[in-house]
């Protein structure tokens, strides 16, 4: 019983089941007083009935409309309550009852779909497991997920969702990450592998560090991320809202001006229902929510309704190259050593030097000079942004870095040096200039891979319209134009300091660009703030990417971005659909009301009708196909290309 009580309790407080509720209730009553009527010709029971069923539906409505009034809100509610109880006054008990029930029916399936348009979510929900089995003292144990302590060893079977972030200390599995990247192939993992909550282990037996549980993984700041950005408004929506806030009294003041000239009750009331701005006010954030919820099961995390709309209008992607077009694991290719020093020693000295640093440049040196022997650490490190590094070592000055590095240093090349130089630029190579006391004593060439899918990722935006794709990078030219060359991009911007990429963004914005910046490294922070929309790879690894970024493409897939820019674009599209199907039926029922064919039950049905429209339609942005060309996956073998940028000559 106390169950039946707590049941009834709990559709009541849920709105949407509330609204079901009533909408059933008023329904029944309309139903029984058309059989009352029609079937047995009781006429007062008909008119109680309706009554009754007028009332049902219109005290939440009428409730509702009161508390947006107490905030000052003109709500839609209110131009319905006002047509209702008008309607109830002047006897028409019929077209109370109707309006009233079609308001409610239209309120719940509006709610009931609206939930479906968030269902993307409800995937990567599920796809959070409830519990852990850890290994305490030894023995396997259940535990809830977030109870994991940190540190832990948890234990994944085959099949079993991974309950929390961390390290694989034990074990190999096929790891399907799809909940959280949207990438349908599972990737290997092995001891030192990282790997997140949500991911399914689809064989083997996996033993697992928790570095992060419960509300601090992965997968859970996703969620969070994306219901924000849900929730989070689109500036044409606030327009929209504070057109509505506008519009509604203006329709009630229509109606009344209406009846003023008529003296026609009926025709005044009948406006205020079919003035009713719902598909209008509706229109935008369906359409948000099912481009967000579409992009989110793609791994593709957009950050709120305004970088949707701002995503949606690019017209110019400027990408920088190093860990974003290329691989960001250059290989060590050449070592040219200069004026008698060997190359041991030359490795030696730079490998040193980059121990201090963490640009993709330095790793292969460093692991390159521990394979000859232990690496000490400089005694003192200055990093010089866009240029290099300089080290203290033994009480002696190592630099390494590029031309310019040099140049600021006042180190001359000599013509060995520049003879040198030229040969790694006409490889492609990236080039390390490594300087001891002021002497240049040799040179380093580093060659970085494309990115797979690289060069189809680029044609596909300039398929879906992104006219001017652009690499801004801080590497030589020859290294750039290599890669651009591979990956079809014909604009390159090379040699530049962070400074200077933040100009050019700025510049094209001043030439009336949309821009997006791709970009990874701090030389692109301020770029990256700069451009219209920033985009960020390989978030999942990143949360400084999850959180900064207005795209986060959580795989480092550029496939993603022309994704991003496809739903962004038919979201776009889709809000302007939804805008036009609103207007239209307004203002057609308008005409319709001040020609006489439109009543106000019927008004009331086409209204409802349109808001239905408008969520079917934007459903179907949850459709919008992936970006990956016919055939998707056989894009790894398509690619077939040069181990090496170097290799190409
Ligand atoms: N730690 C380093 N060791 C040696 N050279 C460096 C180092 N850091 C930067 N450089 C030199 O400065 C140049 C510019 O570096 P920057 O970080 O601005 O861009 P990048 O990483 O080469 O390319 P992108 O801008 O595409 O990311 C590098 O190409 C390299 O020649
Ligand atoms: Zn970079």
């Amino acid at each position: 019983m106390s169950n039946l009580v707590s049941r009834i309790r709990n559709a009541f407080v849920h709105p949407a089941r509330r609204r079901f509720w009533l909408t059933v209730g008023s329904g029944g009553l309309i139903a029984a007083g058309l059989l009352a009527r029609y079937g047995f010709g009781i006429v007062e029971a008909w008119t109680a009935l309706m009554v009754a069923a007028a009332f049902l539906a219109g005290s939440d409505i009428a409730i509702r409309a009161w508390r947006s009034l107490r905030v000052k809100h003109f709500s839609i509610e209110l131009l319905v309550t006002v047509a209702a109880v008008g309607a109830l006054i002047i006897g028409e008990v019929w077209e109370s009852a109707a309006v009233t029930f079609l308001f409610m029916f239209g309120g719940w399936l509006e709610a009931r779909t609206m939930g479906q348009t968030r269902g993307a979510l409800k995937a990567l929900l599920d796809a959070a497991p409830a519990t852990a089995t850890v290994l305490r003292d030894g023995d396997p144990v259940e535990v809830p997920a977030h109870m994991v302590q940190l540190g832990e060893t948890v234990l994944v079977r085959a099949g079993q969702r991974i309950p929390v972030d961390g390290e694989v200390t034990e074990g190999t599995a096929a790891v399907s990450e799809a909940a959280i990247t949207g990438e349908p192939m599972p990737a290997e993992k092995a001891p030192g592998s990282n790997v997140h909550a949500g991911t399914i282990a689809e064989n083997g037996l996996l033993r697992i560090r928790a570095t992060n549980v419960g509300a601090d993984t992965t997968l859970a700041r996703i969620i969070q991320r994306v219901e924000e950005a849900q929730e989070e408004k689109a500036p044409s929506q606030r327009m929209i809202e504070r057109f509505a806030q506008w519009y509604t009294p203006s329709i009630i003041g229509l109606a009344v001006a209406a009846f003023a000239v008529t003296q026609d009750i009926r025709l005044a009331l009948t406006l205020l229902v079919v003035g009713c701005p719902g598909a209008l006010v509706i229109s935008t954030p369906v359409s948000i929510v099912a481009g967000i919820g579409r992009a989110a099961r793609s791994g593709i995390l957009i950050k709120g309704g305004q970088h949707l709309e701002s995503a949606g209008r690019i017209d110019t992607l400027a990408l920088d190259k190093t860990g974003t077009l290329t691989e960001g694991k250059p290989q060590l290719a050449s070592i040219v050593a200069l004026g008698g020093i060997a190359e041991a020693e030359l490795l030696h000295l730079a490998a040193t030097a980059e121990t201090g640093s963490t640009h993709p440049l330095g790793r292969p040196i460093v692991e390159a000079g521990r394979k000859q022997g232990p690496l000490s650490t400089p005694e003192a490190l200055e990093e010089h942004a866009g240029m290099g590094l300089s080290a203290r070592i033994d009480g002696r000055v190592i630099a390494a870095g590029n031309r310019r590095l040099m140049d600021t240093l006042g180190i001359a090349l000599g013509q060995e040096g520049e003879a040198a130089l030229d040969r790694l630029l006409s490889n492609g190579q990236t080039p390390i200039l490594v300087a001891r006391d002021g002497q240049l004593i040799g040179l380093l060439g580093m060659s970085d891979m494309a990115r797979e899918g690289a060069a189809e990722a680029i044609a596909r935006l300039r398929d879906i319209g992104i006219g001017r794709v652009v690499m801004l990078t801080g590497d030589q030219h020859g290294a750039a134009e290599a890669i651009a060359r591979e990956v079809g991009i014909d604009e390159v911007h090379a040699e530049l300091m962070p400074e200077d990429k933040l100009e050019l963004i700025r510049k094209m914005k001043a030439d009336g660009a949309h821009v997006a910046m791709v970009g990874d490294g701090i030389n692109d922070a301020p770029a990256l703030a700069a451009a219209d929309t920033s985009i960020a790879m390989g978030a999942a690894g990143s949360d400084v990417a999850i959180e900064t970024a207005d795209i986060a493409l959580l795989k480092d897939d550029l496939g993603k971005i022309p994704e991003a820019m496809a739903i962004s674009r038919a979201t776009l599209g889709n809000m302007r659909q939804n805008l036009v199907i609103a207007l239209v039926t307004v203002a057609g029922l308008l005409a319709g009301v001040f020609s006489g064919n439109v009543h106000m039950a019927g008004g009331m049905l086409v209204h409802q009708l349109s808001v239905l429209i408008v969520i079917a339609n934007g459903m179907r942005l949850l459709r919008v196909p992936k970006a990956t060309a016919p055939g998707g996956r056989a894009s790894k073998t398509a690619t077939a290309r040069p181990a090496t940028v170097a290799a190409r000559g």
